[in-house]
Formats: C-alpha cells, sequence, structure tokens
C-alpha cells in the first residue's frame, strides 16, 4: 500500500527509465533521487523504506512519487532496482524483492563494499534479471531522507563492477544513471574495488574511529579542553567519526580481508614513525611527510577537493551558489517551498540548501 502518490514525473528530457524502484531512502537514496529528478532521469521513481516515518518524509519532501510499505511492492514493475540499503541488508532485500522483478529488470545497489555485496546478492536474482553493482564515491556523516541533495555527486566518480554475464545493456544504462546523478564513471573488478576502497575510505575510517575514541577515553580532558581546543585535525576526524554506525559495522564486516590488510600495513608504518620520534630521527619523519604532501597536491590537480581551507570558521568557503539563499530542509511540511515539490523542473531541488549550506568539501 503507498503512502501516497504525488504523480509521475512528467515532461522531463529523455528520460531514461520509466519507473526507478529505490529500496531505502537515506542519505543515498534520497540523492539519488534528487539527483534523478533534477535531470528527468526516470518518469517514476517510487522507493520503500521501512518505517512509516521515513515513507511520510519522503513523500513530504518531494522526492518520491510513491512510498510502498514493502519492498516487493515497490520493485513490482520498475524497471531499474537500486538498493540503498546497509551492505549487511542487501541479501535479506534482495530476497524480498525477487519474486516480484519484472523480467528484464535491471538490479544496482549503493554498497560501500562489493566483493560481500555481490555473493549475498546475486543468488537470490531471478534468470531474466541483470545485477550491476555501483558504489558512489560520494557521502556526508548524515544520514537519513532529510540528509540526501541532489549535488551529492557531481564530480565524484561512481565505481561499477558488473557480475559476470551481466548484459552489455544493463552496464550501459546503470553507466549512464550514474552520468545523468552528475558521476563519472569508472569499471572496475569487485576485488580490486575492495582493495582501493579499503586504502581510500574503509581504514580512514576506522583510524578516525579510533582517535575520536582515544580522545574520548581520555576522560580528563574530554569534556572541556578536547571540544574547546579541539584542533582542525581533530575536528575533521569528529566529523567522519560521526557517521552511520550501522553502515560502517557493515563495511568492516563485509570488507574484513582488505581492510584487516591495510590495517596490518598502517600498524607497520606507524610503529616507524613512532621508533623515527623515539630515536629523534628527523630526517625520516621529514621525508616522510614531504612524500604524503605531494599525495593531497595530486587530489587536489585531479579536482576531487579543494585548496580552500574552512575548519569551520567560514573564511575559506566556497562562494554560494548563484541563486536562492541556501535554507535548511523545513521540518514542518507546510512550510516546504514550491521547490520541494515533486513535479518542480529539473534543477530545482533542496539539495542546494544542505548541499550549499555545508561547503564543497564538507558536503562530501
Ligand atoms: N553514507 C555514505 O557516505 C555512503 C556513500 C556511498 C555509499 N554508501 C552506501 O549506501 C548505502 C546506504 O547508505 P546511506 O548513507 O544512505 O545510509 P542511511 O542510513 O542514510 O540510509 C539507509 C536506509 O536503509 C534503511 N534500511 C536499513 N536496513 C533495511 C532493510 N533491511 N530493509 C529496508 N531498508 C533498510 C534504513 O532505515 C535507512 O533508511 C550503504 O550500503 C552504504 O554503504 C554510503
Ligand atoms: O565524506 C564522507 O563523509 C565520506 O566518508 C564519504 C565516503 C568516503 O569518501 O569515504 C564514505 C563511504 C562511501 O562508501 C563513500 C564515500
Amino acid at each position: 500500500m503507498t503512502v501516497g502518490t504525488a504523480g509521475a514525473a512528467a515532461n522531463r528530457p529523455s528520460p531514461l527509465f520509466d519507473r526507478v524502484a529505490l529500496i531505502g531512502l537515506g542519505l543515498i537514496g534520497s540523492s539519488m533521487a534528487w539527483a534523478m529528478r533534477r535531470d528527468g532521469v526516470a518518469r517514476e521513481i517510487v522507493g520503500h523504506a521501512r518505517s512509516a516515518e521515513t515513507r511520510t518524509a519522503a513523500m513530504r519532501l518531494g522526492f518520491l512519487d510513491a512510498a510502498y510499505e514493502t519492498a516487493a511492492d515497490a520493485a513490482r514493475g520498475a524497471d531499474i532496482v537500486v538498493l540503498c540499503v546497509p551492505v549487511g541488508a542487501m541479501g535479506a532485500v534482495a530476497a524480498e524483492i525477487a519474486p516480484s522483478l519484472s523480467p528484464g529488470a535491471i538490479v544496482t545497489d549503493v554498497g560501500s563494499t562489493k566483493g560481500a555485496v555481490i555473493e549475498a546478492v546475486a543468488p537470490h536474482l531471478p534468470d531474466g534479471a541483470a545485477f550491476v553493482p555501483a558504489h558512489p564515491l560520494a557521502g556526508t556523516e548524515h544520514s537519513g531522507p532529510e540528509s540526501g541533495f541532489a549535488e551529492l555527486f557531481d564530480n565524484r566518480w561512481c565505481i561499477v563492477t558488473p557480475a559476470p554475464g551481466a548484459p552489455g545493456r544493463a552496464v550501459a544504462k546503470v553507466r549512464e544513471l550514474w552520468e545523468r546523478c552528475g558521476a563519472q564513471v569508472d569499471v572496475m573488478d569487485p576485488a580490486r574495488h575492495d582493495l582501493v576502497l579499503a586504502v581510500t575510505s574503509h581504514t580512514p575510517h576506522l583510524i578516525a574511529y579510533t582517535m575520536v575514541g582515544v580522545a574520548d577515553d581520555m576522560r580528563r580532558v574530554t569534556k572541556s579542553e578536547v571540544i574547546k581546543y579541539s584542533a582542525a585535525g581533530f575536528r575533521d576526524f569528529t566529523r567522519i567519526a560521526a557517521s552511520d554506525p550501522t553502515m560502517w559495522r557493515d563495511v568492516f564486516l563485509s570488507n574484513r580481508e582488505a581492510t584487516l590488510e591495510i590495517l596490518g600495513r598502517f600498524t607497520e608504518e606507524l610503529f616507524a614513525l613512532q621508533r623515527a620520534i623515539r630515536t629523534g630521527d628527523g630526517q625520516h619523519l621529514f621525508d616522510y611527510f614531504t612524500r604524503t604532501r605531494a599525495i593531497r597536491r595530486g587530489i587536489l590537480d585531479a579536482g576531487q577537493d579543494t585548496a580552500k581551507s574552512d575548519f569551520g570558521r567560514g573564511r575559506g568557503a566556497e562562494p554560494p551558489a548563484p541563486g536562492p539563499s541556501p535554507v535548511s530542509v523545513p521540518a514542518d511540511p507546510e512550510a516546504a517551498s514550491p521547490a520541494l515539490a515533486p513535479g518542480a523542473p529539473p534543477g530545482a531541488s533542496p539539495a542546494s540548501a544542505p548541499g550549499a549550506a555545508r561547503g564543497s568539501a564538507g558536503g562530501r
């Protein structure tokens, strides 16, 4: 049964899909919906969330045409189903939607790990379905339906890891879906993806969680100095360590091998640095920090971040995007601006609000 029907998106430029079903309506599900609306990717965007509160929020915010109580009902009649739930829930959701998939339907996901998701999802899918896993390398520490915004994927990478035998037509459609959501797409082997992401995302998150945990353990200072005198490095760690506990528990449990491999290397390097500090080996420290500085330069040169520092002061932040001044997503449905309404023209979404408010680097 649906919560309500806001009407199919009409008069959009060349929709890629008739009906897209999003299973899971948190940060990534809602951001995808906003990005798809912006570009007129689908005639109809429907979704499923387990809680009535989330389904109601999705309809109130206006990023869905219909919200269903079950994943199976949302998937019925969809030409593509996007699994936007924590990676540990992917298998159960795949089992639930499998019987209601249309022949030839594409199933894709946005999970942060790929090998375990493929293992969990693929066995449940009927022969006629094409499974094309994907992972947008864009996110924030926020979660839930209110946290999404259309610009989240703009100029970020999305890695597609097609299962062996996935039809080229389905892979091309998933590629185009992400390109139209603003991302650049690369195709990668799932095991390679999991190793690369263990280096660039998963282990850094674990290190941030650890550092904030260490500070919290130091009860003497935590309640006052750690907060009051928090320096930029620690503040960056606290943002990362504020990320969703369910999502990250599942990431580490499902990318165990690669994360442990990188953590082992990390520990060795840490011991070497510890030794250099103890023995006063300044040359080792200087050479090491010179090498790591070059990595940052490479990221800036690749356009994956900006050199402008902010550190929460708002001084070096990007200038606000042209257009209406940023406002936060209103809690009161009546206060929603017309741009929030379903059927708003492509390009209009509340996303510019939270996205712009967070700044271009901070919102990612
Ligand atoms: N947050 C990020 O930075 C980020 C970036 C890229 C990919 N991802 C991946 O995207 C997926 C979703 O993450 P998110 O950030 O949107 O999380 P989120 O917490 O904002 O949203 C997840 C949603 O899934 C729902 N859910 C959980 N279990 C479910 C189940 N069994 N059935 C139906 N719904 C269920 C939750 O209620 C929630 O609404 C995860 O797999 C995550 O690894 C996250
Ligand atoms: O900016 C953030 O909050 C993120 O950590 C996003 C981030 C990452 O860059 O590591 C986290 C997990 C994802 O799977 C993809 C993106």
